[in-house]
Parts: C-alpha cells; sequence; structure tokens
C-alpha cells in the first residue's frame, strides 16, 4: 500500500480504467440533511489529487442543499469486477469559481445549455416544459454560455479513505487510511 490514500487511489483508478470498467470514474455521493436524511446519488470524478476529489453540480440540487447545511459526505466508488471498493469519507468545500468556470467552459455546448435549463432536483410539469426551455436559452447564447452562478465544482477533502479487496472465504482485506496530526495512518479492518 501506498504511503498516502491519494497514491494508492490512483494506482487502483488506474487497474479501473486499464480493465476496461464502464465509467471507471462513476462514484457514488452520499450527503446528508442537517436533519440527518441521508440520499446518494452517482456522479462523476474529474479530478483528484492531494487536496481531494472534485465533482461538478448544481449547488441548488437536493445534493447542493445538503452540502450547504452539513459540508460532509461520503464517495463510494463500485469497482464490481474487480471484487473492489473505496470508500472516501470527508469535508467538502466548493471549488474557486476560477476553476468551475475552466471546467464548464471544457464541456460541450449542449451540457453547457442543459446546465442553464436545468433546476435540478426540482419538480417539472413535462418533458416539453423542460426542451422548451433548452431552446429558449440555447437562442439567448447561441454559442458560448456564461457559467451560472447556480453550477461548479465541489471537492471531497479525505479525512479517511478505505481500500476494500475481495477475498475468499468473505475474508476480504481492508485497508483504511486515516488523516491524523501526524499525518496518514493505515489500519487494517476486520471483514
Ligand atoms: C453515471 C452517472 C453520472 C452522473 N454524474 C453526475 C455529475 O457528475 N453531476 C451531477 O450533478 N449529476 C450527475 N448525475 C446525475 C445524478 O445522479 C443525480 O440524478 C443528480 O445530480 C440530482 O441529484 P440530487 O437531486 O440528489 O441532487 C449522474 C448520473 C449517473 C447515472
Ligand atoms: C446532470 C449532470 N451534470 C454533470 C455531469 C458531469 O459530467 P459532464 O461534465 O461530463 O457532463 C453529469 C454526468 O452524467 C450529469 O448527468
Amino acid at each position: 500500500m501506498a504511503p498516502d490514500p491519494v497514491s494508492q487511489f490512483a494506482s487502483w483508478f488506474a487497474d479501473a480504467v486499464e480493465a476496461g470498467l464502464p465509467e471507471p470514474n462513476a462514484m457514488v455521493l452520499a450527503t446528508s440533511s442537517a436533519g440527518g436524511l441521508p440520499t446518494a446519488r452517482t456522479v462523476l470524478l474529474k479530478g483528484y489529487d492531494q487536496q481531494g476529489f472534485v465533482f461538478y453540480t448544481n449547488y441548488e440540487s437536493r445534493k447542493g442543499r445538503d452540502l450547504a447545511e452539513n459540508p460532509r459526505a461520503c464517495l463510494l466508488f463500485p469497482w464490481h469486477p474487480l471484487r473492489r471498493q473505496v470508500r472516501v469519507e470527508g469535508k467538502v468545500t466548493k471549488l474557486p469559481r476560477e476553476d468551475s468556470a475552466a471546467y464548464f467552459h471544457s464541456r460541450p455546448y449542449g451540457s453547457r445549455i442543459g446546465a442553464w435549463a436545468s433546476r435540478q432536483s426540482a419538480v417539472v410539469r413535462s418533458r416539453d416544459e423542460l426542451d422548451a426551455r433548452f431552446r429558449e436559452l440555447a437562442e439567448r447564447w447561441p454559442e458560448d454560455p456564461p457559467l451560472p452562478d447556480f453550477w461548479g465544482g465541489l471537492r471531497v477533502v479525505p479525512s479517511e479513505v478505505e481500500f476494500w479487496q475481495g477475498q475468499i472465504d468473505r475474508m476480504h482485506d481492508r485497508l483504511r487510511y486515516r488523516h491524523t496530526k501526524a499525518g496518514w495512518t493505515l489500519e487494517r479492518l476486520a471483514p
């Protein structure tokens, strides 16, 4: 195992890509409201480094509202064909606007209009209404829509990262990194 979880993640992520897993960067993001109600959904990992794990979303979506009132999250990478999973826990911070803008402008035009057209997680009357909103916004910005102020990146800053490897007889390997004042400590957990 690597001395820190991000280096170890890099190695397992490379294995997931190499193995040809569909959407190896898909991860389940769990959040909870201030009242303690948990929810989970899939998002795409768009970057990671020693600072943490980054994804992009609508800040006013259900997950966005959860994270505004309770900025803690758990990420789960379900790499079943490799008999592996990785779980990341930590605090969540917003990306600087310039970083969100750089990513937003790298997205296909339609996805950028889509971000504007979708009040993510709100109830919509019909598919037609959604499509009309898309067309209206595409007319407003025939090219280069700006970054919406309600959209951008979030970073999960890891405090614990667990690497799980399936083994025979359900005697799996579970190795957990925990951030302490002294740096990262690595512990083995019972399967
Ligand atoms: C494979 C996959 C990847 C997804 N990636 C994202 C993403 O990166 N960002 C995002 O906002 N929603 C993404 N979604 C949609 C979310 O799962 C979810 O439906 C949406 O963000 C609204 O979630 P919420 O109402 O809990 O906030 C993805 C869905 C799937 C199935
Ligand atoms: C609503 C939504 N936002 C953001 C993303 C992130 O990916 P991309 O920036 O590649 O569209 C996805 C991916 O499925 C998505 O469904």
